[in-house]
């Protein structure tokens, strides 16, 4: 029971990035050794996406760090019978240790919002960690890829370019702002709505990830429900953009999503690990350094390889709906973006 249970999480982790048919594959024995260090490991995503790492048998080494509460987090994760091997670090006098020798970084450190907020109120609070984090990143473990969970993912991504730029490690393929659940929250709404298996549902989103920056492409999803008025999509779009407000109202002041963003977060590094690799056609929806539009970051479909970001996918064709949606939300996420850069240079 518990066997079957540990193949399927391990077979759907496997299975969910879009992998060509015929891509190689890897027993835990054969596959290369890769460090995953996870930065914010004990906190409410920290944990789970720990234990969903653990899982991967991508990963040879798992690092998990935290100001605090990382050696009860480590002990217990490292108990389960998988590849990895688990170490714990806590505190900043360790945090070179944690990422020496990591080729994937994953960031769910800082504060999450409480109701009421928007996540650009995270940022007094989160831009210092982060700042803080990428420059520790960019000393110990430069040629790492970078997934940046926390919040607000517009101006954190922005921030750690700078402090990369600032190092001189800065490297636009290795650098992702994860809007992963963005897309799992498209899917799981979209497949409910059309009564179609969720596993078969495909929707890109792009642009950022707060608010109206989300922009769910339904027009792109496949399969594709013909049978959806334009009000259907009009609230399956809003119902995606509001997807995390929606948790933070139900958790009622304890916090923002966890659990989907832990799994989120465990597909967005799998499929990283892919690329690195070598698999063929990774392609995943991330924040990433773009030319799609006339922002330098932005969201869209991406092709992952053996050096992070292998190609920048485009748009695709947008209906009238989608296309006033992204002329609504650029001058929002280049504010983000802006503030993001200007904190990181100034501060
Ligand atoms: N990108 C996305 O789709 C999502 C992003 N988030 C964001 O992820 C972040 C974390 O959320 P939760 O895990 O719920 O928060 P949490 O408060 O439960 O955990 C955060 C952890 O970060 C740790 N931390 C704080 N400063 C640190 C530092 N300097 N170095 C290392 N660790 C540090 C804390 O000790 C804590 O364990 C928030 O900013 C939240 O808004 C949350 C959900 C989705
Ligand atoms: O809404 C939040 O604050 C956390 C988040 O980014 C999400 O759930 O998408």
């Amino acid at each position: 029971m518990r066997t079957a249970m540990l193949k399927s999480i391990r077979s759907s982790l496997q299975k969910s990035s879009s992998t060509a048919a015929g891509c190689r594959s890897y027993s835990s024995e054969s596959a290369p050794e890769r460090k995953v260090a996870i930065l914010g490991a004990a906190g409410g995503i920290g944990q789970p996406l720990s234990l969903l790492m653990k899982l991967n048998p991508l990963v040879s080494s798992l690092s998990l760090y935290d100001i605090a509460g990382t050696p009860g987090v480590a002990a217990d994760v490292s108990h389960i019978n998988t590849r990895s091997e688990v170490v714990g670090y806590m505190g900043d006098e360790n945090l070179g240790k944690a990422l020496e020798g990591a080729d994937l970084v994953i960031i769910p450190a800082g504060v999450p919002r409480k109701p009421g907020m928007t996540r650009d109120d995270l940022f007094n609070i989160n831009a210092g960690i982060v700042k803080g984090l990428c420059t520790a990143i960019a000393k110990y473990c430069p040629h790492a890829l970078v997934n940046m969970i926390s919040n607000p993912v517009n101006s954190t991504v922005p921030i750690a370019s700078e402090v990369f730029k600032k190092a001189g490690t800065y490297d636009e393929k290795r650098l992702f702002g994860v809007t992963t659940l963005d897309v799992v929250r498209a899917k799981t709404f979209y497949a409910g709505k059309a009564k179609a298996p969720v596993a078969g549902v495909n929707v890109p989103v792009v642009g950022g990830h707060a608010g109206i920056t989300i922009l769910p492409l339904f027009s792109q999803a496949t399969p594709q429900a013909n049978n959806f008025s334009d009000e259907e999509i009009v609230a399956l779009t809003k119902r995606t953009q509001d997807g995390g407000t929606e948790v933070v109202e139900a958790k009622a002041g304890k916090g923002s999503a966890t659990l989907s963003m832990a799994y989120a977060g465990a597909i967005f590094a799998d499929a990283c690990l892919k690329g690195l690799n070598g698999v063929p056609d990774v392609v995943e929806c991330s924040f990433v350094q773009s030319n799609v539009t006339e922002l330098p970051f932005f969201a869209s479909k991406v092709r992952l390889g053996k050096n992070g970001v292998e190609e920048v996918l485009g748009l695709g064709p947008l209906n009238d709906y989608e296309k006033q949606g992204l002329e609504a939300l650029l001058p929002e996420l280049k504010s983000s973006i802006e503030k993001g850069i200007t904190f990181a240079n100034k501060s």
